[in-house]
């Protein structure tokens, strides 16, 4: 774990000191959008023509930000048209690595780099920050397009329509904006970032408020679900697969890694369908790869577990009927 500095890599973990011991998650920086025309997105400076073959997604199985891009990739079609290198699951003292083929991971297709720092330095070779997963990277150009998973989904979900191999529903809906960025914002604080602000927290009181903080929001939804079949009402949106690649990782990683142990996802009867019937939609399980995501956290979280060990179960069925 460590980032670049100026273009240098530097091992180092987070920094937690200044902020009581609770992990603050810095905001990505390369923000620019692919559109339909080439124009310019929401923000960032650049747009970049949707083309079919051009651009590239650097992921990690294990992550659940680069998981949704990699959801994304499948729920609309874009296999052939985005190509897909994957990183390997043991991020230690150099960041994220390519090894090709140990629990799916590859090599660096484009440029066969050891590490995916040296990704970042191609596009910016004075870059300072993190080195995160995923990175939307423009092969022409020769750049990172974007390294904001949030960012990456919503040009999955409309401008690469016409180079699609089937129709897919649009997950962002016009009419749903409003309620849509609404659960996002709490979701992503509470549960998404908020298993993260546990397992990463250096204080008893970084902690517990982060744990109550996502427990109180796990149990809002679950309740929100005795009445309504998705986050956003009726109808699958983009808010539910945010939702989705946090659940899907809470047994067999937050609750323990993470300290997130109050309830289990198996104690949600509402959330827990939910995962379900989302991991048996078309083409998803796919995507789902629990032992590499146990051998990351696991393996490469040393300050949380110092001897490596990878825990055996638990046993869970995705597959089991949901019933929704
Ligand atoms: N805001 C980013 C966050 C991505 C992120 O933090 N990814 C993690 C993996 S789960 C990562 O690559 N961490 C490496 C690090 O922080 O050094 C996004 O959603 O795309």
């Amino acid at each position: 774990m460590g980032k670049l500095v100026e273009g240098i890599w530097h091992d180092v973990w987070y920094e937690t000191k200044a902020s009581n011991g609770r992990f603050q998650r810095k905001d990505a920086q390369f923000r620019n959008w692919v559109t339909l025309d080439g124009s310019p997105g929401p923000n960032g400076e650049k747009g970049y023509i949707a083309e079919s073959g051009r651009y590239h997604l650097y992921v990690n199985l294990a992550c659940p930000w680069a998981h949704r891009a990699l959801i994304f990739r499948k729920l609309k079609g874009l296999e052939k048209a985005i190509s897909v290198s994957i990183v390997h699951w043991r991020m230690k003292e150099n960041g994220w690595e390519f090894h090709p083929g140990d629990l799916g991971s590859t090599e660096d297709h484009l440029y066969n780099m050891d590490y995916l720092h040296q990704i970042y330095t191609k596009a910016d070779p004075h870059y300072t920050g993190r080195v995160t997963v995923p990175v939307l990277w423009d092969k022409k150009e020769q750049t990172i397009v974007s390294n904001e998973s949030a960012e990456i989904i919503r040009m999955l979900n409309s401008s690469f329509d016409a180079f699609a191999e089937k129709e897919a529903p649009d997950f962002y809906p016009a009419t749903l904006h409003r309620e849509i960025d609404q659960i996002n914002q709490k979701v992503y604080h509470a549960i998404n970032n908020g298993v993260y602000k546990c397992g990463f927290a250096t204080s008893q009181e970084a902690y517990s408020e982060a744990f109550k903080a996502l427990f109180a929001a796990l149990d809002e939804l679950e309740s929100r679900l005795d009445h309504q079949k998705y986050l956003a009402g009726d109808q699958l949106t983009e808010a539910d697969w945010r939702l989705f690649t946090t659940l899907v990782r809470f047994d067999p990683v937050y609750f323990g890694h993470f300290k997130c142990n109050k309830k289990r996802l198996v104690d949600y009867p509402n959330l827990w369908a939910l995962t379900r019937e989302l991991y048996q939609y078309p083409g998803v399980a796919e995507t789902v790869n629990i032992p590499h995501i146990k051998a990351h956290y696991y393996g490469s979280h040393e300050t949380i577990n110092p001897t490596g060990i990878i825990p055996e179960g638990p046993e869970i069925d995705y597959n089991m009927p949901h019933k929704r």
